[in-house]
């Protein structure tokens, strides 16, 4: 039944976790990571920036384009089309109201820049937060031929107006991997080590969706607006790969391979058009970052990203003024 005009919601945990994802096979080529890459910003300000124009680009007679180690956050996607991997029994809810809360990235192997693959998805979470439901999605994909893993997404849903499903003195709550696994992000007070700026165009969501995530919540005024939006805002992926862009121009020379792990939590909306500026602090391997929408000056996006090494020339300062791209 609905409510408000709104499609009722409701959730059976047990029917949802005892649900079994068929696998999903899919091929990708240089063409989809030059054309996420151009996505997410790259060479936006500069077209033949220096740090990226071998994510686009046969640079220099380079045999490959390297991908963007966000690049897989494409991979969930490829279920049915994105509906798929949301589209779990026993979980119904109304998805004007859905939002893409959280990203989890793995990288096990270098990420090629054409291959066939094989995603196996699993429900990883399960939560009653009493205004919302949070699901966790885990995709873990392969190479079809060899078997190799290649990395693993987990894709945290934040359905609005979904929750309540359980006994508010004692929430439901299911997790499939370990507490500590996903740390609570603290943004240091300390003055960052690096901070760049990046402007996302009008068009930053026409042109992302291309790459295969056609929620009309990027792109159509009315669906935005029944969403809650003045307009069409972006996705939180195309955030979270300026991000993952931020710090590798920041630290890594602009070596998309030097990325191990990537965490974001989507704190708040962007439109397409503002400005993203990301404040980085450099702990060990790990960089956490924070991600601001300049304009409305909000902080859009916290989280870290472990790399697999940092050079020692770079602990503690920018690198932003070598790259010619930030600014400290
Ligand atoms: C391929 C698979 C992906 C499928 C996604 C498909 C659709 C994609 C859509 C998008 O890209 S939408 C654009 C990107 N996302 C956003 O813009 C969301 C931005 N964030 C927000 O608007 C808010 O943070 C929120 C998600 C609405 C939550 O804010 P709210 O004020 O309602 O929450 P709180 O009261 O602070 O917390 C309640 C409860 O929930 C936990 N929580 C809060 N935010 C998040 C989050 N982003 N992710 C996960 N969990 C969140 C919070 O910790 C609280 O829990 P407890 O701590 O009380 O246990």
């Amino acid at each position: 039944m609905a409510t408000n005009g709104r499609p009722a919601a409701s959730v059976d945990p047990d029917v949802a976790l005892a649900y079994k994802f068929p696998e999903a096979s899919f091929a990708y080529d240089e063409r989809d990571v030059a054309l996420y890459a151009l996505g997410v910003g790259a060479c936006g300000a500069d077209a033949v920036d220096d740090k990226e124009l071998h994510l686009v680009h046969h640079r220099d007679g380079q045999r490959h384009i390297k991908a963007i180690p966000t690049f897989v956050s494409l991979f969930p996607n490829k279920n049915s089309n994105g509906r798929g991997i949301i589209n779990v029994p026993g979980i119904h809810f109304d998805a004007s109201l859905l939002l893409h809360g959280q990203q989890y990235i793995e990288i096990y192997k270098p990420i090629p820049s054409c291959a066939s693959v094989v995603n196996k998805v699993k429900v990883a979470g399960l939560h009653d937060k009493g205004k919302a439901t949070i699901l966790e999605i885990e995709t873990t994909t392969s190479l079809k031929d060899s078997g190799e893993v290649l990395c693993m997404n987990r894709s945290t849903i934040f359905l609005r107006g979904a929750g309540g499903f359980s006994d508010s003195s004692r929430p439901y709550s299911y997790t499939t991997y370990p507490a500590n696994q996903i740390s609570r992000i603290s943004i240091p007070n300390s003055t960052p080590s690096a901070v760049y700026e990046d402007q996302t165009q009008q068009s930053q969501a026409l042109l992302y969706r291309l790459s295969g995530d056609y929620n009309p919540l990027h792109s159509d005024p009315m669906v935005a607006q029944v969403a809650g939006f003045t307009r069409p805002i972006l996705h939180g992926l195309c955030t979270l790969g300026f991000a993952a862009r931020a710090v590798i121009k920041s630290f890594c020379h602009g070596d998309p391979a030097a990325v191990r792990n990537i965490f974001g939590r989507f704190l708040l909306h962007v439109y397409p058009g503002e400005t993203l500026v990301t404040e980085m602090w450099v702990d060990g391997q790990r960089v956490q970052y924070q991600t601001k929408a300049k304009e409305r000056d909000r902080a859009v996006l916290s989280g870290y990203v472990l790399l697999k090494h940092i050079p020692s020339s770079l602990h503690g300062r920018s690198s932003d003024a070598e790259n010619g791209g930030g600014r400290l």
